[in-house]
C-alpha cells in the first residue's frame, strides 16, 4: 500500500489547456511524471472563453483518471485567477503554424498574448514562479513575457528547446544503433526554428566521441552536416507534413522533461538544452532568449562553460542569433516590448 503524499501541492498553471499539447501534457503532470512521485499538484487550466467548455471536459477526464497526486483542477478564462500563487506556469496557449509557415510568422498572432500573461504573472504568480514558454515563436514570446513581468527575475523565464534536444538525441542514437540513454553531451544552440544548430561536437555515444562514431560535424559532406542537422532543424515541419497538425505528444513530453530537469536536476555528467536569457555566454548578446547547453537543479540553471564550437557550430549559432535579433526588432516595432 502506498502512503498518501505528505508535501504541500505545487500549483501548476497551464495555458491552452484544451489544445492538442494540453491534452497530452495534463495527464503526464497529474501522474507525477513532471515533478516526481512524491509531489502533489494542483492544476489551473487557462483557456480563451470559446474553449473553456472544452477545457472543462479535459478537467473531467483528469478527475476520471483518479490520479493519487492530483490535489485539484480549476478551469478558467481569466489569467489573473489562473496564475494566482502559481509555482510553475506553462505558457502553451497560442496559435500553431500550419503547412508552409515558419514559426516566426506567428509573431503578430501570438506576441500580444505574452505581454498580457507576463504582466499577469508578475501581479499574481508566486514571486519564485518558474515559467516555460511553449507557444511559438517560443524564444521571442519568452522575451516578451519576461520583459512585461516587472519584478520577476528574467532567469526564471525559459523557452522550450528540449523537443529539439530530444530529437537530436533520438536521431544520433538511431544512427549509432544504441539506446537513447547511451547518448550524452548534445547541445541545441539558438532559436527554436529552422536556424537552430544541433551540435554533436561535444557529444558522446556509449562513452566514445560522437564524431568518431558518426563522422566529423565540420566535414560538410558527411552524415552530420548532410542529414542530421537539417533533419533536426526541419523536424517540426516534417511532423506537420505527415500529421497535418504540429507535434503535440512529443512537445508535451519535452515540457515534462524540461520542468523535471529544471527542478530535480540534469543527470550527472551531462546536460540538456534550454532557451534562457543570455548573460553574454558564447558571444550571444545579453538579453536574447537563446538555447544553450545547461545543467539544472532546484529551479536554477547554469550554462555549461568552455565548450569548443567548430566552424559549423559557430556559424550556425551566429545565424540563429541574427534571427533572434531580427525577431526582437519585429516585436519592438509592434510595440510588444513596451
Ligand atoms: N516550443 C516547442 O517545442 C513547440 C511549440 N509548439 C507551439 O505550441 C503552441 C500550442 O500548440 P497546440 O497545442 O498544438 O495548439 P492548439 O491550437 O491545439 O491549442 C492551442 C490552445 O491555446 C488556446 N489559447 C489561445 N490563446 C490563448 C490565451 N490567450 N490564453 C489561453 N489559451 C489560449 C486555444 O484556445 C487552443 O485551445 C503553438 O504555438 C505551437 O506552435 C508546438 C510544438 C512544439
Ligand atoms: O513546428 C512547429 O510549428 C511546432 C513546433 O514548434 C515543433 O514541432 O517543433
Amino acid at each position: 500500500m502506498s502512503a498518501a503524499p505528505t508535501t504541500a501541492p505545487v500549483t501548476v498553471a497551464v495555458t491552452g489547456a484544451a489544445g492538442q499539447i494540453g491534452y497530452s501534457l495534463l495527464p503526464r503532470i497529474a501522474s507525477g511524471a513532471m515533478l516526481g512521485p512524491d509531489t502533489p499538484v494542483r492544476l489551473r487550466l487557462l483557456e480563451v472563453p470559446a474553449a473553456r467548455a472544452a477545457a472543462e471536459g479535459v478537467a473531467m477526464e483528469l478527475d476520471d483518471c483518479a490520479f493519487g497526486l492530483l490535489a485539484g483542477v480549476e478551469v478558467g478564462d481569466d489569467a489573473a485567477t489562473a496564475f494566482e500563487g502559481a509555482d510553475v506556469a506553462l505558457l502553451v496557449g497560442s496559435r500553431p503554424r500550419t503547412r508552409g509557415m515558419e514559426r516566426k510568422d506567428l509573431i503578430a498572432a501570438n506576441g500580444a498574448i505574452f505581454t498580457a500573461q507576463g504582466r499577469a504573472l508578475a501581479d499574481h504568480a508566486d514571486d519564485d514562479v518558474r515559467v516555460v514558454v511553449v507557444g511559438n515563436p517560443a524564444n521571442t514570446n519568452a522575451l516578451i513575457a519576461a520583459t512585461h513581468a516587472a519584478g520577476l527575475p528574467a532567469r526564471h523565464f525559459s523557452a522550450l528547446t528540449r523537443l529539439d534536444h530530444n530529437r537530436a538525441v533520438a536521431q544520433l542514437a538511431r544512427r549509432a544503433g544504441v539506446p537513447v540513454t547511451a547518448v550524452r553531451g548534445v547541445t541545441v544552440w539558438g532559436n527554436h526554428s529552422a536556424t537552430q544548430y544541433p551540435d554533436l561536437g561535444a557529444a558522446t555515444v556509449a562513452g566514445r566521441p560522437a564524431p568518431e562514431v558518426v563522422g566529423d560535424p565540420s566535414e560538410g559532406t558527411g552524415w552530420v552536416a548532410g542529414t542530421f542537422v537539417p533533419a533536426v532543424q526541419q523536424r517540426g515541419a516534417a511532423i506537420i507534413e505527415a500529421r497535418g497538425a504540429s507535434s503535440a505528444a512529443s512537445a508535451a513530453s519535452a515540457v515534462v522533461d524540461h520542468v523535471r530537469d529544471w527542478f530535480l536536476g540534469t543527470p550527472e555528467g551531462t546536460w540538456t538544452s534550454m532557451a534562457v536569457v543570455s548573460d553574454g555566454a558564447y558571444g550571444v548578446p545579453e538579453g536574447l532568449v537563446c538555447s544553450f547547453p545547461v545543467t539544472t537543479r532546484g529551479g536554477e540553471w547554469e550554462v555549461v562553460p568552455g565548450l569548443r564550437l567548430d566552424a559549423a557550430a559557430r556559424a550556425g549559432l551566429e545565424r540563429s542569433v541574427a534571427e533572434l535579433e531580427a525577431e526582437r526588432e519585429a516585436v519592438r516595432a509592434l510595440g510588444l516590448l513596451g
